[in-house]
Formats: C-alpha cells, sequence, structure tokens
C-alpha cells in the first residue's frame, strides 16, 4: 500500500546541509499499522512529510495506492494525496469553528454538496464515538475527544491510508490507550492502513503490526513486530523488553513469541534434571501474542542439550548480558 524506496532528504540551509533521512525503503502492506519509532531528531517527520509529499524527497521514489506521488505535481499530486489521511500531535482543528464543521472542512475543500456533507459528518463522528458533541467548539473539548475530531477530519475523504504524526503524544495514559485503541478499531473495520510515528515504544507494543527502529536518517532494523522480537540481537526486543544487566553465571536470555500448550520450564527440569532459576523478565501481549523475554539460569550437567530443547521448541536463546 505504501512502498518508498531509496528516500533521501537533505535539507539546504546557509552554511551547512542536514541530511534528515539517508536511505530509508519502507513497505507498508495492505491492512497493517506499521510504526516507526525513534528519538527526536531521527527523521520520522521528515519520512512522514516525504511519504504524502508535502515535502519533495531529495532522491527515492514513494508509491501509495498504486500511484507514484514522486512522479505526479501540482493537481494530479492533490488529487492523489486524497488517498492519505493525516492526524497531527497538536490535532490542528480550527478553533473558531464547531466540530462539525472542523470534520466537515476537507469535504468543503473537495467541493462535496452540503447534504452529503451532513449525512458523512454525521457517520464520522459516530466512528469516533463524537455525535454528541458536533455542536462544540474545540476549546470545549478535552485532548483524547480532540484527537478523535482529529481522525474524524482525517477519514473524511475515505482515505485509504492513514498517517499519524505521534498522535498520542500530548495525551495522558488513559486517554493515549483510548485513541490507540479506535486506531486499531478503524484499522479492522475499514481494512485501514495506518504509518505511525512516535518515540513511545509502548504505542508499538500495543498496536503495530510491524515496526522500524529510526536512527540518525536511517532504519536500523525494521519487519514484523514478531519476527523481530524472535531475531538474535533485536533492538526491537531489547527496547521493547530491557532486561536488568546480569553477570549471574549460567544465565541466559530466552525469548519466545507465542505462547506454549505445555509447561517448558518445568518440563525443562524434569526431562533434563536441571535447575532453572528465572532472574527477571516480562511477559506480555505484543501483536496479539504472549511474548515473553527472561532471563534464565540454567545449570546441570545437561545444561547444553536443556538448551537445545528451547531452541527445538522454537525459542529464542541468547547469552544474557
Ligand atoms: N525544515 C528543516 N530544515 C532544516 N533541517 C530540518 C528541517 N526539518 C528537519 N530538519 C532536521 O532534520 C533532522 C530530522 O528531523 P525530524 O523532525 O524529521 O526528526 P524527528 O525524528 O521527527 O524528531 P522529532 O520527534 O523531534 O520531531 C533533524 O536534525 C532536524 O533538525
Amino acid at each position: 500500500m505504501i512502498d518508498a524506496v531509496g528516500l533521501r532528504k537533505v535539507y539546504r540551509l546557509k552554511d551547512r546541509e542536514v541530511v534528515a533521512m539517508d536511505g530509508v525503503d519502507l513497505t507498508v502492506s495492505p491492512g497493517e499499522v506499521f510504526g516507526v519509532v525513534g528519538q527526536s531528531g531521527a527523521g520520522k517527520s521528515t519520512l512522514l512529510r516525504c511519504v504524502n509529499l508535502l515535502e519533495r524527497p531529495t532522491d527515492g521514489v514513494v508509491r501509495v495506492a498504486g500511484e507514484e506521488l514522486t512522479a505526479l505535481s501540482g493537481a494530479r499530486l492533490r488529487a492523489a494525496r486524497r488517498s492519505i489521511g493525516m492526524v497531527h500531535q497538536h490535532f490542528a482543528l480550527l478553533s473558531s469553528r464547531t466540530v462539525a464543521s472542523n470534520v466537515a472542512f476537507p469535504l468543503e475543500v473537495a467541493g462535496v454538496g452540503r447534504a452529503e456533507r451532513g449525512r458523512r459528518v454525521g457517520e464520522l463522528l459516530e466512528l469516533v464515538g463524537l455525535s454528541d458533541k458536533a455542536k462544540a467548539h474545540p476549546a470545549q473539548l478535552s485532548g483524547g475527544q480532540k484527537q478523535r475530531v482529529g481522525i474524524a477530519r482525517a477519514l473524511a475523504s475515505r482515505p485509504k491510508v492513514l498517517l499519524s504524526d505521534e498522535a498520542t503524544s500530548a495525551l495522558d495514559p488513559e486517554t493515549t490507550a483510548s485513541i490507540l485503541e479506535l486506531l486499531r478499531d478503524l484499522n479492522r473495520e475499514l481494512g485501514l492502513t495506518v504509518l505511525l510515528i512516535t518515540h513511545e515504544m509502548d504505542v508499538i507494543k500495543r498496536i503495530c503490526d510491524s515496526a522500524a527502529i529510526m536512527e540518525r536518517g536511517v532504519f536500523r532494523e525494521s519487519g514484523r513486530v514478531l519476527d523481530l522480537l524472535g531475531t538474535p540481537g533485536s533492538l526491537l526486543a531489547r527496547s521493547l523488553f530491557p532486561l536488568p544487566a546480569t553477570d549471574v553465571p549460567d544465565a541466559v536470555a530466552i525469548t519466545y513469541t507465542r505462547s506454549y500448550d505445555e509447561p517448558l520450564m518445568s518440563e525443562l527440569t524434569r526431562r533434563f534434571d536441571v535447575d532453572v532459576n528465572v532472574l527477571g523478565g516480562a511477559v506480555e501481549t505484543v501483536s496479539g501474542s504472549s511474548v515473553g523475554r527472561l532471563n534464565v539460569q540454567v545449570r546441570g550437567a545437561n545444561r547444553e542439550a536443556a538448551l537445545g530443547y528451547l531452541a527445538e521448541s522454537g525459542l529464542l536463546v541468547e547469552a544474557a548480558r
């Protein structure tokens, strides 16, 4: 649905050049939620602005919903961009307009008639759970409600793709959870493809099917979240499940990305007669699967066979650090 190849963006300032993006390849499949996570200055906003051609990349090709945006300009680019909705961190609502009129705004710009606009706005407000706020003004809404208006407005022209620029960064944890849930529901119910940028690992954990870690203008790793978590040395695994450093002898870090019918640890002690001591870790639901990362001390004569058994069972076994 989104295909970007070799994206570079260089800002030319008076006295120097800033390379904000330096060769990013991004593929977002139809119907998935893809999260790009990184610290401030990593290049996330630049990537998002280049994907919808708010800014033209210095190099590279961007295709969205089958259209090569980088080959278009003027009216054809504006028309193609209707298949992309955008949600902003600070909502970007018009304060003098009511909620309904904010949502109607892109429809007015697109020349949609009054009756059709009214019908569509009603539908959109229902979709985001704000039917009772149609006549309110943005100043009368909570942050979460404002973001719901922002999402309704972004969906007005029935986009295939929603870009989210730190949609939950200005919200408290509870409101963040409800907005993420809304994005997930819209993704499922409308088959909406979502590309979001965030600096919060929690957003990746809660709603993303795929993710990329961005640092200094490049993707350090990218792929399906569960695949990355099961990959040796994964940065995402270390960031989502930070394990405390350990120098305990015979300790290993174990990662599993699905639930097991049989109790593996007790099986281990029974079959291999080893002592198993859990030193630390966490178990959480990621992309709908039970994922765990544990530091475990395994001791005994059959230690190697026991670790081999875990690896054969599909767990990732690495040296604990
Ligand atoms: N218009 C611009 N002109 C010059 N440099 C820019 C411009 N926009 C971004 N940059 C620079 O490009 C780099 C990447 O910035 P970008 O805003 O994309 O990062 P980010 O990951 O989105 O960070 P943040 O979360 O703080 O917005 C930074 O060094 C930034 O200073």
